[in-house]
């Protein structure tokens, strides 16, 4: 019997794991094609909003492999009450410190509202600027069927798109906050919604505040990984906001969050801490002074 030399041996995916976009071997920037391996891996993976360079870097050394400068920047990091007002040029100066806080995450940018509504052309001028002027690796875009011909536009221009499918918040306006893909025909309108962004070209789809059985049709029926947020356990990867799900955000977070720390206690304790020492005289001591 003749036996394959090392040469000849059809090269496969390590068993150990050292491609895998968490907890792997991956010492460069993560890219699209990254992303697109690991779902024929069928690999979950996690991402995280960043709207600092900072907070950013800290995720980066954690290993989260991509990062989303979400327009959520509007209400958790901009003082708004909601998405609506993001501009895109604070989208853009936000960006551009999360990729120089970055070596390794894919970073995603997203397109705030009235920077692709107008139609392709606005789409392509708006993401460019992302690209070019913040150095992201893709943006993001609201809208499934609606949003079909921006999202072509840009990927056949090279610019990579992660699509927004479900709750979309850029139409709180119309729709509120509300469960999406509840009843036969919404399930339905989800499903054509989730094939018109992959038809378009769109590289991965966040499915937001969608039942988690109509999420795991999605995920099973696409050949793009789906990004849950209120969602379910079945989608390829899971988003959160990082303030909600580091505690530090002010008010009422959505009942899909997980609470991993509570940084609102920590810092505030540590404020009035600091506050106690110099009301006190306690605080500069001289190891802090100069002399
Ligand atoms: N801090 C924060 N976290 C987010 O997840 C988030 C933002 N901001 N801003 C942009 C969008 C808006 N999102 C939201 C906002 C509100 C609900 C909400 O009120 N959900 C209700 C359920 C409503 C229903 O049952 O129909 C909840 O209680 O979670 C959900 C997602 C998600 N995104
Ligand atoms: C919640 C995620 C998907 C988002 O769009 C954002 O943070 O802006
Ligand atoms: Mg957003």
């Amino acid at each position: 019997m003749t036996q394959l030399s090392a040469a000849q041996t059809p090269q496969r995916t390590p068993a150990d794991g050292s491609r895998a976009l968490y907890g792997g071997k991956i010492n460069r920037r993560i890219t699209v094609r990254d992303i697109t391996a690991a779902k024929e891996r069928g690999e979950k993976w996690p991402m995280l909003t960043a709207y600092d360079a900072m907070t950013a870097s800290v995720f980066d050394e954690s290993g989260i492999p991509v990062m989303l400068v979400g327009d959520s920047a509007g209400n958790c990091h901009l003082g708004y009450e909601t998405t609506v007002p993001v501009t895109l040029d604070e989208m853009t100066m936000l960006s551009a410190a999360v990729v120089r806080g970055t070596s390794r995450a894919l970073i995603v940018g997203d397109l705030p509202f009235g920077s692709y509504q107008e139609g392709p052309v606005q789409a392509l001028r708006s993401a460019t600027r992302l690209i070019k002027e913040a150095g992201v690796g893709a943006v993001k875009l609201e809208g499934g069927e609606r949003s079909h011909e921006q999202i072509r536009l840009l990927v056949e221009s090279g610019i990579p798109v992660m699509a927004h499918i479900g709750l979309t918040p850029q139409s709180v306006n119309s729709m509120g906050y509300r469960v999406q893909g509840r009843g036969e025909e919404a399930a339905q309108q989800l499903l054509r919604d989730a094939k018109a962004v992959q038809d378009a070209g769109a590289f991965a789809v966040v499915l937001e505040l969608v039942p988690a059985e109509l999420a795991a049709e999605v995920t099973r029926t696409l050949h793009i990984p789906t990004v849950g947020i209120g969602a379910g356990p079945d989608t390829d990867a899971q988003v959160l906001v990082w303030t909600d799900m580091l505690g530090l955000t002010g008010g009422r977070v959505p009942k899909f969050v997980k609470q991993y720390a509570d940084l609102r206690k920590v810092m505030g304790d540590a404020a009035k801490a600091y506050a106690e020492d110099v009301v006190g005289g306690t605080f500069p001591q001289d190891e802090h002074s100069v002399h």
